[in-house]
């Protein structure tokens, strides 16, 4: 025998009542032996429950009541409910006269939801020829006089299950009412939370069934609930004790009591949809898997109440006094926490209870707060609680820190000292994003960067067209799914939550809007975003004036752009500060040397102790690129430099390279790294642009590129023999001091020398030590470039997504 248990959703009018039909029906062909149980249909008992109230607060309820009745026939005319409507409208009619109902009067008008569910479906199926019999459970379950949430008297009911399931020889599908039963006195109970799965279980142990189907509106048991984290994964098996710990924490689909019966005799539960035949559904069984499962759950009618007061510390029994004074209001206390040094102590109640319970402490405490031992009782209803299952503190770190990361800064949390289970009380306006955050870092699956790209031009669109490559292959090798959900210019945004794709130029051309980029921040928050990160690909000073805020708002960094950190030291300052407070960071390895490993190799040297002394070298790749092909080729400099511009080497105004804003930029951005306060006014720069062709439009100056081929000749035919220009930066002097000496110059080297045999458009650092002492450590490669730099870029997002 197989107990098949429908709930309220799976009997809703429409596809709902017919698929339930089907699936009976199914099984009766097939031969197997089943018994149904069923739950009210749809949201009946809530209308139930509304109507009941309007009736007792004279609110008129006739309307409501009518569209019940619609409600219960309109897909069924030839069913009569007329007896069921009569009573119910004699007890509401009664109710209203007496303002007021018992607990016995509500189990009573409660029932009819499933009497008239089991009746219609009955009928339903002996339409179709099927042999059903409808079974009042009030004739099988009785109970205590517990109304509302009554116990079953286990002996006499079994008696009458048997004695009942005997009359039938298996061919005749008994057609059972969840939730109700009767007491002793033939009065109408009720099974309380989660009743109809209740009988269903009772039913499952009285007649040793097989197995125990319960079929609901979804496919099984998920890892967290699938509405709110959309990466939850189904649970294919899970044992009784797991599944225990699920329903205690608020898996809504179980209440730990039902499970009872079903350990008792050692029979499975599968927990399967209704609407969707081609699914196993959830199994719980016995058998517990060594591996044990690990799940989210969450209760979110709760309360955090709040004890604080120095007259607290060291005192005995202050916890009794809470608990008792709880506990004779019959208010249960569900997760506490206490600090150890006594000064405060928080648990979690029903959000319905929060008040009551404040008052009950205000009282008991009354003498305390007058005497200001205790100085505070408050509580806050704006809160949930997740518990992670199957979590043990040894491997707690991991969300809990990617949660901080996030922003998301538990209230309270607690362990089971002997279970695996953590639970941790959270803001309920951060649940959503809190969820998203755990699940990502607990379970093997991919963990999502919320990524914003700010620039989309040469580096930006190269960045942005590298990542959606190699999304897949990364998701693959690492687990980590970039998500863009954001490419901005400096006019409009493109947003896509679930990340944008190839189409990204066209969409953001047509769908595009303007923006600001708080709207950006703001769009990270409503859709709960994770693990943000801002990428600024500009070259724009203004965007840099959004690192703040961008930080604040729980986003790392990354940037190719200089400027940021060639700002005045106390920006410079500010946005560390920023960083740490927030625990964000802020990656810029493409700042020097496009994508060579030159910052990261600095950091690590000094950081290490190693006393750099000088730093030297040709910084910039444009310029490199321009002095090595005019040094050795006869073309007018005009012509190499266009050719250095197309090639995407230079700043998107090449003045910037030309005049050595760049390259004293990124001298800057060393000597910060050895911790020198310089600032941009310090360095000595070399400016290579003529004075008549420093201001104006970028066009203009593209159009007069010409008027440097002379000057330009003339230098380079001032040379000595075998020698050749190179534009370099470099960072002197005594490095220890506060701040170093940083010159940018063009100057005329030997063809033989380092520096002199730089190819392309490749930059060289060489880097001094006091330990590598003449010899220094060289670094060398392409110094820019689109490609190269948007690679760079990708690196630090990486680096970024790694660290969690
Ligand atoms: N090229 C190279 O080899 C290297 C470049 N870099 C750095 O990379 C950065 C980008 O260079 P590149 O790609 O050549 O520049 P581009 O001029 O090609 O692209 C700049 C992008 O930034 C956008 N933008 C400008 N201002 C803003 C703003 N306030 N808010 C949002 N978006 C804005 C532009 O939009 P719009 O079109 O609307 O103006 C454009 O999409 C620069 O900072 C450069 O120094 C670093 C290392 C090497
Ligand atoms: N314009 C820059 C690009 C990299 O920072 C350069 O030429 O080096």
């Amino acid at each position: 025998m197989k107990i098949l248990k429908f709930g309220g959703k799976s009997l809703a009018n429409g596809k709902g009542v017919h698929t339930v039909i089907d699936i009976i029906g199914d099984k009766i062909k097939k031969g197997e032996k089943i018994t149904v149980v069923l739950s009210a249909r749809g949201n009946t008992t809530n209308e139930l429950e509304e109507i009941l109230e309007k009736a007792r607060n004279n609110e008129g309820y006739q309307e409501q009541l009518k569209a019940f009745k619609q409600y219960q026939v309109s897909d069924f005319r030839d069913i009569a409910f007329d007896e069921e409507f009569e009573n119910l409208d004699k007890l509401f009619e009664g109710v209203s006269l007496l303002k007021d109902y018992s607990k016995r009067i509500k189990d009573q008008v409660l029932s009819y939801g499933e009497v008239m569910s089991a009746k219609l479906v009955t009928q339903l199926l002996q339409q179709k020829n099927i042999k059903a019999n409808y079974t009042d459970s009030r004739t099988l379950i009785i109970t205590d006089g517990q109304f509302g949430d009554a116990q079953p008297l286990n002996t006499l009911s079994k008696e009458n299950v048997i004695d009942h399931f005997g009359k039938y020889n298996g061919s005749t599908v008994n057609v059972v009412t969840g939730f109700i039963a009767s007491n002793t006195k033939n009065e109408t109970t009720t099974l309380g939370r989660n009743g109809s799965n209740y009988t269903a279980s009772l039913l499952a142990n009285y007649l040793d069934a097989e197995e125990l189907q319960n079929f609901t509106h979804v496919d099984g048991i998920y890892t967290a609930n699938p509405d709110l984290v959309p990466e939850a994964k189904k649970i294919e098996k899970l044992s009784f004790e797991e599944a225990n710990e699920l329903a205690y924490f608020g898996a809504n689909i179980l209440h730990a009591k039902t499970i009872i019966p079903l350990i008792e005799k050692n029979i499975p539960l599968r927990i399967l949809n209704t609407f969707n035949d081609q699914n196993n559904g959830t199994l719980i069984t016995s058998e517990t898997n060594k591996k044990g499962i690990k799940s989210l759950s969450v209760l979110d009618d709760v309360a955090l109440v709040y004890l604080e007061g120095r007259g607290l510390l060291g005192k005995i029994g202050i916890d009794a006094r809470i608990f008792r004074a709880l506990a004779h209001k019959n208010i249960s206390v569900s997760i506490i926490s206490q600090g150890s040094s006594e000064r405060g102590i928080g648990f979690v109640v029903d959000a319905d209870k929060a008040k009551e319970a404040k008052v009950i402490l205000e009282k008991e405490f009354e003498v305390d707060v007058h005497q200001q031992d205790v100085s505070k009782i408050s509580i806050d209803q704006e809160v949930s609680v997740i518990s992670i299952i199957g979590q043990d503190l040894s491997t707690f770190h991991k969300p809990y820190n990617a949660l901080i990361k996030n922003q998301v800064v538990p209230l309270l949390f607690n362990n089971t000292i002997t279970g695996k289970n953590v639970s941790l009380v959270v803001k309920q306006h951060q649940l959503h994003r809190a969820l998203n955050v755990i699940h990502g870092e607990i379970f093997d699956i991919s963990k999502k960067i919320n990524i914003a790209i700010f620039g989309h031009g040469l580096v930006g669109g190269t960045l942005i067209d590298q990542i959606l490559q190699s999304r897949t292959q990364i998701e693959k090798r690492k687990d980590i799914n970039l998500n863009l959900f954001v490419v901005a210019n400096s006019q409009k945004v493109l947003f896509d939550k679930n990340g944008v794709d190839t189409e990204w130029k066209t969409k953001l051309k047509e769908e595009g809007e303007p923006y600001e980029v708080k709207d950006i921040i703001q769009f990270a928050k409503d859709n709960h975003l994770e693990n943000l990160i801002a990428v600024d690909n500009t070259a724009s000073i203004d965007f840099t004036k959004h690192y703040i805020d961008l930080v604040n708002h729980g986003f790392d960094l990354v940037s190719s752009n200089k400027i940021a950190n060639t700002l005045g030291f106390d920006f410079y300052k500010k946005l560390r500060t920023e960083l740490e407070e927030n625990q964000k960071q802020y990656l810029y390895e493409t700042n020097v040397g496009a994508g060579l490993p030159l910052i990261d190799t600095i950091k690590l040297l000094h950081l290490s102790g190693e006393n750099i002394t000088r730093i030297k070298g040709v910084f910039s790749g444009s310029l490199s690129y321009l002095f090595n092909t005019f040094s050795n080729e006869e073309r007018p400099f005009s012509e190499v430099l266009q050719e250095a511009i197309d090639k995407g080497f230079t700043e998107p105004d090449p003045r910037e390279d030309l005049c050595g804003n760049d390259v004293g930029r990124k001298l800057l951005i060393l000597a910060r790294e050895l911790d020198l306060c310089n600032e941009f006014e310090d360095i000595n720069i070399h400016n290579l642009i003529p004075e008549n062709l420093r201001e104006g439009e970028v066009d203009t100056f593209l159009s007069r590129l010409k008027e440097l081929d002379e000057v330009f000749q003339n230098v380079k035919e001032d040379q000595k023999p075998n020698h050749v220009l190179r534009y370099i930066g470099d960072l002197w002097g005594d490095l220890s001091q506060e701040k170093g000496n940083l010159d940018v110059k063009l100057v005329s080297v030997a063809q033989s020398s380092p520096l002199g045999q730089v190819k392309g458009s490749d930059s060289i650092f060489e880097i001094y030590t006091e330990s590598y002492g003449e010899q220094p450590i060289v670094i060398q490669g392409a110094g820019a470039g689109a490609a190269v730099t948007a690679r760079g870029v990708f690196g630090d997002i990486l680096r970024l997504a790694e660290r969690g």
